[in-house]
């Protein structure tokens, strides 16, 4: 591993912006999840959940219709607005005022879906947090690119970024690959991995919290709804990024006495939030 910028407590402290005392849920921001398809809405209940865990004000999830009573049920006091369509995204509408989009999640690949990602990309000034299949549709529509937002943060696994920017032979390699990227169109990488690195032009940060007990269905769900979160109450994207990853990994850290590595789940992320921000004051 090269010698990067430790994410640790100190430099997370420094990037966390702490609620007010006077704040609302109207100050807290606004986000919207958009993503799921049949057999996966689980993955926007859970980047929705986190999302709300993280201190975002108010959350809204756009799904398609099949997953509206399992959102609605799973996940309460999140609002949720449904696609036309009943199995997949085909379009992406909504008037609100938002703060914060994290997308992808569940949402699959059909082509249905890259148009409705194409004409939202094209409608779209919000701060985005792109994961999951949104990130494999725009690895097979690279000029996409173009039409995000500055400081945008994309957060793929080993394999999504391999869909990216193509196969390589070292660590460097992938890096140079990944900055390459970041300055041509000012994007915030989080290259999701044992650990995590964080890529922003010439700035390489490496996470250092989190296990294996984070090799887990849904765990990349999860982190994509806290840095939402985070983006929603004002935090600069790479601030977001930076201590939603490094909250992330420490929930891992923190559960394993009671879990074990084998006996973590996604949604044990979500319920360690709360130890996981309460050890962020100084
Ligand atoms: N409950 C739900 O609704 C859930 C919904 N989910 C949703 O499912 C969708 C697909 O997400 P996904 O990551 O499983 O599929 P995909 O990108 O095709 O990767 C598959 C192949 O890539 C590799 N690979 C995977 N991870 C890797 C890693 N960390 N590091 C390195 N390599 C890695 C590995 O390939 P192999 O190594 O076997 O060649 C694997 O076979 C997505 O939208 C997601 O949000 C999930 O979150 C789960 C819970
Ligand atoms: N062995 C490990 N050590 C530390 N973190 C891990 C390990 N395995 C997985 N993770 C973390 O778990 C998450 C997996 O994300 P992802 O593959 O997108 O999951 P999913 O798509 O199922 O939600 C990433 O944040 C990754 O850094
Ligand atoms: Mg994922």
């Amino acid at each position: 591993m090269g010698n990067f910028i430790q994410i640790d407590k100190e430099i997370a402290l420094r990037h966390f912006r702490p609620i007010e005392k006077f704040a609302h849920k109207g100050s807290q921001g606004h986000a919207l999840i958009i993503g799921g398809s049949y057999g996966k809405i689980g993955s926007v209940c859970l980047s929705a959940k986190a999302c709300l865990k993280s201190g975002a004000g108010l959350v809204t999830a756009y799904i398609p219709k099949c997953g509206y009573t399992i959102i609605q049920t799973a996940v309460p006091e999140v609002m949720v607005i449904t696609d036309d369509y009943q199995d997949f995204i085909t379009s992406v509408d909504h008037d609100l005022n938002l703060q914060a989009i994290g997308l992808g999640m569940g949402m699959g690949t059909q082509q249905e879906t890259h148009q409705a990602l194409f004409l939202f990309l094209n409608m779209n000034t919000v701060p985005l947090v792109i994961d999951a299949d949104a990130l494999n549709i725009l690895s097979l529509n690279r000029e996409w690119l173009e039409l995000l937002p500055k400081q945008t943060v994309l957060t793929p696994h080993k394999k999504e970024l391999e869909r990216l920017i193509g196969a390589w032979q070292s660590e460097e390699e992938m890096i140079a690959k990944v900055q390459e990227l970041s300055n041509a169109h000012d994007i915030i990488f989080v290259i999701k991995g044992a650990p995590t690195l964080i890529v922003y032009k010439e700035q390489v940060y490496q996470n250092t919290t989190g296990n294996q007990a984070l090799a887990t269905a849904g765990s990349g769900d999860v982190l994509t709804g806290i840095i939402t979160g985070l983006l929603a109450q004002y935090h600069a994207p790479f601030d977001a990024a930076l201590v939603g990853v490094y909250l992330h990994g420490l929930t891992a850290n923190q559960a394993v006495e009671e879990t074990g590595f084998n006996s973590f789940i996604a949604s044990d992320i979500i319920k360690g939030l709360g130890k996981a921000f309460l050890s962020l004051q100084a």
